[in-house]
């Protein structure tokens, strides 16, 4: 059956104007005025954008001892609910444990996707197994590792193993990505905040300065450097480390910086509450800045010097977040943000005049299509891309609360948040997910998305990186040894 959307605007990553579009086969068919099909959805007043990539989510994450409360039925439901047509989650290797492995538990927890949804494979440890599995799940599609600076005795890895896999990922013309926090730091500042009686959620502020952050982000970008591999730094939260990826990118380094919709709109004053489920449930690494943090992220969206939007959505419920009673150290971390992402970022971000409605559409889609290895196939509208879609009322209204949330969560940190511009339509794949506010989507819906390695951007770095190897210098007369 074929749709049409009529009457829209279509606002791309660079381009608006009106026209209307059509879907055959779960793919756009035509762009272009008076199109005509079986279905129609009425777009009058509204905008025509790439349904959004969310490329860091952790659904059903076993994490600190738990799950993530959100799994992929719950977490691809509400991620169409805000306007989101697929997320790349993390496929998260226990020690010891090869990589095919954990991408086949992925691939069990996926399948009741209602959105299309890809991986990054982490790098949890380092050895001849993880270096031979690399190559295979690029060949499967998997084309983006990702490190943890941070977790120790968890999931971080030491500089000698980040540099080893840095050096396969270029080998292999994949995306190296980083989570830049200081573990060793962090760990030592943990215990001294303990042992003077600093147990509560605040304290995980407290135990996570931004040098933590700007320290990791910057180790990790030259190391990233020496080993001749693009670098996507995820959750980036603060000044230091936007700095640090501003400065290389200015360089010429291939870096790329990704703020979270939370820190962008929350800040650390929720630390403070004097209810401890309120400032527990807003927990997560790295945590909330202050303004002062809020306005760099902002300004590096419109400088262009941060390049995606994400949620890192790993929600726990408040049962869960209990667990750090009398321990911050033990209150999962993570926090929520699929449904809200997107409206969120028109509200305080479009409608504020902070980015355009290109630069959104660019920071919500198409960045991330582009550096995972999926454009034009996803994030554009373009014929012959998938239709993932969204028809976005700029005048549509609501204020966020848990209560009416597709999270399985019971609660929400942008709880009471008035936000203005909300999905009228979200297709998935040409399939009306959401119509006028009521979920349409279908569970097991979504699909697998392979992705392609060796990118321009790789290519580019690869050949860099050969014309400016170390090599011999060549010498026409070498003197006797003095022995
Ligand atoms: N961010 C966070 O606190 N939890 C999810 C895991 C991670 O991305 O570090
Ligand atoms: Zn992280
Ligand atoms: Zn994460």
């Amino acid at each position: 059956m074929s749709t049409v959307i009529k009457g829209g605007t279509i606002v791309t990553h660079d381009l608006t104007y009106k026209a209307d579009v059509l879907i055959e086969g779960g793919k756009i068919a035509a762009i272009g005025p008076s199109l005509s099909g079986a279905e129609v959805l009425d777009a009058t007043g509204c905008y025509i954008m790439p349904g959004g990539i969310d490329p860091h989510t952790h659904l059903e994450m076993p994490f600190m001892g738990t799950y993530s409360t959100d799994n992929f039925e719950s977490g691809t439901r509400a991620a169409l609910a805000g306007g989101t047509t697929m997320v790349i989650d993390f496929a998260l290797p226990a020690p010891g444990q090869g990589l095919l492995d954990a991408l086949d538990m992925w691939h069990n927890k996926s399948g009741r996707a209602h959105c299309d949804y890809s991986y990054h494979m982490a790098i949890t440890w380092w050895g001849e197994k993880v270096f031979d599995d690399m190559a295979k799940v690029v060949d499967k599609g998997i084309t983006s590792f990702k490190h943890f600076l941070a977790y120790k005795g968890a999931l971080m890895v030491n500089d000698d193993e980040l540099y080893s896999s840095f050096q396969r990922v270029h080998d292999l013309g994949a995306i190296a990505m980083v989570h830049a926090e200081n573990g060793d730091v962090v760990a030592e500042m943990s215990a001294r905040l303990l042992a003077e009686g600093n147990t509560g959620p605040e304290a995980h502020a407290y135990s996570r300065p931004t040098q933590v952050e700007g320290e990791a982000t910057n180790r990790a970008i030259m190391i990233a450097d020496m080993a001749g591999a693009p670098l996507y730094v995820v959750h980036t939260s603060c000044e230091e480390s936007h700095e640090a990826i501003r400065r290389a990118r200015q360089q010429g380094k291939r870096v790329w910086g990704e703020p979270l919709i939370q820190h962008l709109t929350l800040d650390e004053s929720e630390y403070f509450n004097p209810d401890w489920d309120h400032a527990a449930r807003r927990v997560m690494s790295p945590p909330f800045r202050n303004k002062m943090h809020q306005d760099s992220l902002w300004a590096g969206l419109s400088a262009g010097s941060l390049s995606v939007v994400a949620t890192d959505h790993c929600a726990f419920s408040t049962e869960q977040k209990r667990f750090g009673v009398g321990d911050f150290t033990k209150i999962p971390n993570g926090t929520g943000g699929l449904e809200d992402r997107m409206p969120m970022l028109w509200t305080y971000g479009v409608n504020t005049g902070r980015i355009t409605m290109n630069e959104f559409v660019a920071t919500t889609s198409t960045n991330a299509a582009k550096i995972f290895g999926m454009y034009p196939r996803k994030g554009a509208v373009a014929v012959g891309s998938d239709a993932d879609l969204v028809v976005w009322d700029p005048e549509k209204e609501k204020v966020i609360t848990a209560g009416a949330q597709q999270s399985a969560i019971d609660y929400n940190v942008f709880e009471g948040k008035s936000v203005k511009g909300l999905p009228r339509f979200t297709l998935s794949r040409g399939h009306v997910a959401v119509h006028d506010g009521e979920m349409r989507s279908q569970e097991g819906h979504g699909k697998f998305v392979a992705r392609e390695p060796n990118g321009a951007v790789n290519r580019a770095l690869s050949q860099w990186k050969e014309l400016t190897a170390p090599r011999p210098v060549k010498r026409s007369g070498i003197p006797a040894s003095g022995v």
